[in-house]
């Protein structure tokens, strides 16, 4: 059935199974609310409306934020002042309900001043949000300081010309009047249904239809404000067929507004985690590479002597540090015979062994290009002394069968040993102490462990 697979596989497909799915479940579950309740509270609009206000706010300053991070999306300085501009609008509708500032002032509700400013915050952010999805497409460009100042201009001037206006129609100055809600009867006039609320439909399935065009959905951001539009959409159709305010239709569309916008901050949340878990990986793949050793992964230099100068503060003879140098005997004949490849592979084998041989608090480092150190806290002279030497013995016993190719024949190692019991060595002086140890071990014939004396 690859057809059918194709179909389920796309992603429009999906995003409408889901916004189907997630509004019917809205719609049921405010069905059968509804008819537990015999009539809403009047302070629940006004509720709702504080959340939305406050989720609006949380929205801006993230895409604002964002926008601040890298200069680059233009389109979120859009989104931005979409949902700010929104929230301001808000504190205009929570002022036509005075019984959430004053006591049983519930009968004062001015419905009309409410509808202007919800008409103005739906065609502000309608318009808005087209803008950014135009401004989407330019995500790529490289566009200049004075075309990011006339974007980030002319948005500001058109959200604040909205913001002024709503304030206007909604301030009863006889210039301004506006009959969208008879507060008497709360019946929708006609201007509303048959007009304003049409033309608000229109808007936003222009940026529906835009933003599922232009950004394809092609990430759960863009599915979740695809989703906003689309319970826009439904909101308003909902009111187009209630009639009147405080009916049902009244508070689904609040709630669907609700419920699209905390999916935008979940989405906005999940971004945050994505990032963080992409920088922090990022930072601890740099940290490695700055303290390990390319060909071996081994610690480097500078690490082996940090931790070295680290373990030295504390030492003494009841917690003695060790350190073992060793150096491979007669490498040069490996690389000149079998070439710099096999004589990585032998590092890469050593390396391994060191590490396999040695505690998970102890320190395995390449030093050099085949000198290798090993770091052993708490560990005497004598301890030391068996470690090393067990080493030793085991790289001594491989051969190219045994390694399974990795040495192409038997090799050997030297090691020196040396061991502080106090502090006031330094770590300079106890990497040469091993080093001299070491030299000895390669003076008296090689594939052997010297202690320091
Ligand atoms: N394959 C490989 N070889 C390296 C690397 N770093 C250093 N070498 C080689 O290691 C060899 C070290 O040789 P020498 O220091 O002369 O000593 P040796 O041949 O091991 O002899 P002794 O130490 O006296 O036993 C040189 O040939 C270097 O080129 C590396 O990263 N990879």
């Amino acid at each position: 059935m690859p057809a059918i697979d194709d179909v389920i596989k796309n992603r429009f497909f999906v995003f409408i199974c889901g916004c189907i799915a997630a509004i019917a479940a809205l719609q049921f579950g405010l069905s059968s609310m509804a008819g537990f309740v015999s009539s809403f509270s009047p302070l629940l609009f006004p509720t709702l409306t504080i959340f939305l206000l406050v989720f609006h706010l949380f929205i801006a300053c993230f895409m604002a934020m964002r926008y601040w991070c890298d200069r680059r999306r233009l389109y979120l300085v859009a989104l931005a002042f979409a949902f700010a501009g929104s929230s301001c609008l808000m504190v205009g509708t929570m002022s036509s309900f005075p019984a959430w500032f004053e006591l049983y002032q519930f009968t004062d509700n001015n419905y009309n001043d409410a509808m202007i400013f919800f008409m103005f915050r739906h065609l502000m952010m309608a318009v808005l949000i087209i803008a950014a999805t135009v401004l989407y497409t330019l995500r790529h460009q490289p566009l200049s300081r004075t075309i990011h100042l006339i974007v980030i201009g002319t948005v500001a001037i058109f959200t604040t010309c909205m913001i002024i206006l709503a304030w206007c129609y909604s301030s009863h100055y006889i210039l301004f009047g506006i009959d969208l809600v008879d507060n008497e009867t709360r019946q929708f006039m006609m201007l509303w249904d048959q007009v304003i609320n049409i033309i608000l439909i229109m808007v936003w399935l222009v940026a529906f239809i835009t933003m599922m065009v232009i950004t394809r959905l092609r990430n759960l951001f863009w599915a979740s404000g695809a989703f906003l539009c689309l319970t826009y959409l439904v909101s308003l159709s909902i009111l187009l067929f209630s009639g009147q305010v405080e009916g049902l239709g009244w508070y689904q569309a609040r709630i669907f507004e609700t419920t699209a916008t905390l999916l935008i901050i979940f989405v906005l949340l999940c971004d945050v985690f994505s990032l963080y878990r992409d920088s922090n990986s990022r930072y601890q793949q740099s940290y490695q590479n700055a303290i390990r050793d390319a060909l071996t992964h081994l610690y480097n230099r500078s690490y082996f002597y940090d931790a070295l100068k680290q373990a030295l503060k504390t030492a003494s003879d009841v917690s003695p540090v060790s350190v073992i140098v060793s150096d491979l005997d007669r490498f040069k004949r490996i690389n000149d015979t079998y070439g710099h490849l096999q004589g990585d592979k032998v590092l890469q084998f050593v390396a391994t062994l060191l590490t396999e041989s040695v505690r998970p608090q102890d320190i395995a480092a390449r030093i050099g290009g085949e000198e290798f150190v090993l770091l052993l806290t708490h560990t005497a002279s004598a301890d030391a002394h068996q470690v090393a030497e067990r080493i030793r013995v085991k790289l001594n016993g491989y051969d190219r069968a045994t390694s399974n190719n990795q040495l192409p024949e038997k090799i050997s190692i030297s090691m020196g040993v040396y061991t502080a019991t106090s502090a006031q060595v330094t770590e300079e002086e106890c990497v040469e102490r091993a080093d001299k140890a070491m030299y000895q071990a390669k003076e008296t014939g090689r594939n052997r462990v010297v202690v320091w004396q």
